[in-house]
């Protein structure tokens, strides 16, 4: 990912810097690919999404497709979320609706296999939220759970917001129509309602006012920070990878590895070396690894960091946290436990029960870190993005002189688990490009490179490779010792020429590990025997 900082100086497929402007490819987030020796002038500029490639050979090795899908959805994501347009959506306080197989987007399955046993329907977000308060009712109380606990409670609390999305979601497309009372064989008659435009455009900006406000700024924003659309063009541009991954295998009628078991599976014990022969000659290396470029499986089988994440920035909230803020805790926690303890009886109505919800919900908000309130919005901006570009290749589909030739095959979708999957590998796993004066130009993932730990003496060195013409695509690996069989290949991330405790506190801050490696014990000792 080029940070978008850069205003589109540098090539996303080879990360030269773009001085030739009369050969570049801009793509802008409303048209297909033009060459184009245009500057775009300064405020439109600004607004813009692009994406430069120098020239149609470094377009082609980034995927065309993948490049027109981030811009179209990069386009929407920046779009101003306003509260007189949420006004055109108004929140459907209805009973759940479950997602029967007819109403799920049609997205389709990594995984080839056929599925086993019956489908166990999720419980009602209501339910949820009530589990996880039950873990931990205050911010404390997260940070006292253990590892698994904390995982379960993140778990549980995003199924919650997501199950909170998608009821109104499914608002969109479909509609009760009757409800047979008569017995208990109840069928749901679903009927297609058009929502026009401006009801879709209005759907998120109004829920994540609903759902987020009151809590954090920053996650009721009206635009997209340049931040987070970094992250939303790297999942994006996964997600759209991933999808043409499952389309080749299935052309190719391959089997696939459940992906669940994928998510969970712990890093493989390779190591990337790359010797002389694995050397792929000339340009063409980009994005790979001894040759092959890196797929989903390959991203999934990073080391997630959600959790130590998590902990670090409910830390982080508590140290800031004032005694007014804390007093203030207290009181929301009194409240949570009177809901928690209202009988049943007294929620009869729809709108009370719907109201109680929501009571809960804010209350498991409060105690959350801000930081995730934060991916919540970040959530919201993706679900807007693709439900606005599914709308739009629909009507793309219908109507002839579109401005996009062939509109896209592929139509994205997301759920919190692969949006948790994606965005959690990328912390502390990507790697900073730098030119050769080593300023920075963006953050990029190999996550067969992501293997290494960190050793403050390190075995393996990490060298750029410069190929034509000073592009600096290729990142090599070279062993600077002679490694006997079974011992660890380690690199160090970043500055080791620091005292002990100054390389630990950086490590801790930036990949949320205490390093203790063999140097690091060695130091600590000398230092304790000194004292
Ligand atoms: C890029 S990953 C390294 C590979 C990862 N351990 C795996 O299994 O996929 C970075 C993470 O590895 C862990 N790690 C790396 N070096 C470490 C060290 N010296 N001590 C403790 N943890 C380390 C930390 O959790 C860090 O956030």
């Amino acid at each position: 990912m080029c940070d978008p900082w850069l205003d589109c100086g540098i090539c996303h497929y080879c990360w030269a810097e773009v001085r030739d402007r009369k050969a570049q490819i801009r793509l802008p987030s409303a048209s297909s690919a033009t060459v184009t020796g245009a500057k775009a002038t300064g405020s439109k500029r600004k607004q813009e999404t692009v994406m430069v490639f120098c020239d149609k050979v470094c377009l082609e090795m980034y995927g065309p497709e993948v490049a027109e899908t981030v811009c179209r959805a990069e386009g929407k994501i920046r779009r101003t979320w306003s509260d007189s347009g949420a006004k055109a959506w108004k929140l459907k306080v209805e009973p759940f609706m479950e997602m029967t197989a007819a109403m799920e987007p049609n997205i389709p399955s990594i995984s080839s296999a056929p599925s086993t046993g019956p489908t166990i329907p999720s419980p009602h977000y209501s339910e949820l939220i009530k589990q996880a308060l039950t873990t931990a009712d205050t911010k404390k109380g997260i940070l006292e759970l253990n590892d698994t606990d904390l995982a379960v409670f993140l778990d549980t609390t995003w199924s919650a917001f997501d199950g909170l999305v998608s009821e109104q979601e499914s608002w969109i497309q479909y509609v009760t129509n009757t409800h047979s009372s008569s017995n208990n064989n109840q069928h749901d008659t679903l009927k297609r309602q058009s929502h026009t435009q401006a009801q879709c455009e209005a759907l998120y900006p109004k829920l994540s006012k609903f759902l987020l406000e009151g809590n954090n700024h920053a996650t009721i924003a009206p635009k997209t920070s340049d931040d987070d659309c970094e992250t939303i063009r790297l999942i994006t541009e996964i997600l759209y990878r991933r999808q043409l991954d499952v389309r080749a295998v299935n052309s190719a009628g391959g089997v696939r590895v459940q992906e669940r078991e994928l998510a969970k599976a712990p890093a493989a014990e390779v190591c990337v070396l790359l010797s002389k022969e694995d050397l792929v000659p000339g340009r063409g290396n980009g994005g790979l690894c001894g040759g092959q470029r890196a797929t989903f499986e390959d991203y999934c089988a990073m080391q997630s960091n959600e959790v130590t994440l998590v902990r670090q920035q409910i830390q982080e909230d508590l140290d800031t946290q004032d005694e007014q803020s804390s007093d203030l805790e207290q009181d929301r926690d009194q409240e949570a436990q009177d809901i928690l303890n209202q009988p049943q009886h007294h929620q009869h109505s729809r709108q009370s029960k719907h109201d109680t919800n929501m009571r809960q919900w804010r209350k498991l908000l409060s105690i959350l870190p801000n930081h995730l309130l934060s991916c919540f919005y970040v959530y919201l901006r993706l679900r807007d993005a693709y439900l606005l570009l599914a709308r739009e290749n629909a009507t793309m589909a219908t109507t002839p002189d579109t401005p996009l030739s062939q509109p896209s095959q592929i139509t994205l979708s997301i759920d919190s688990t692969l949006f948790r999957t994606i965005l959690y590998r990328e912390v502390a796993n990507s790697f900073g490009i730098r030119d050769i004066s080593d300023e920075l130009l963006g953050f990029a993932v190999f996550p067969r490179a992501s293997f290494f730990n960190h050793s403050c003496r390190p075995n393996i060195q990490k060298k750029r490779r410069q190929v034509l013409g000073g592009r600096v695509r290729q990142m090599e690996y070279w062993s600077t010792e002679f490694i006997r069989e079974g011992e660890e290949c380690c690199i160090s991330y970043g500055d080791i020429s620091t005292g002990v405790e100054e390389r630990r506190a950086r490590l801790e801050d930036m990949y949320f590990f205490r390093c203790s490696c063999p140097r690091c014990l060695e130091e600590e000792l000398t230092v304790k025997n000194v004292v």
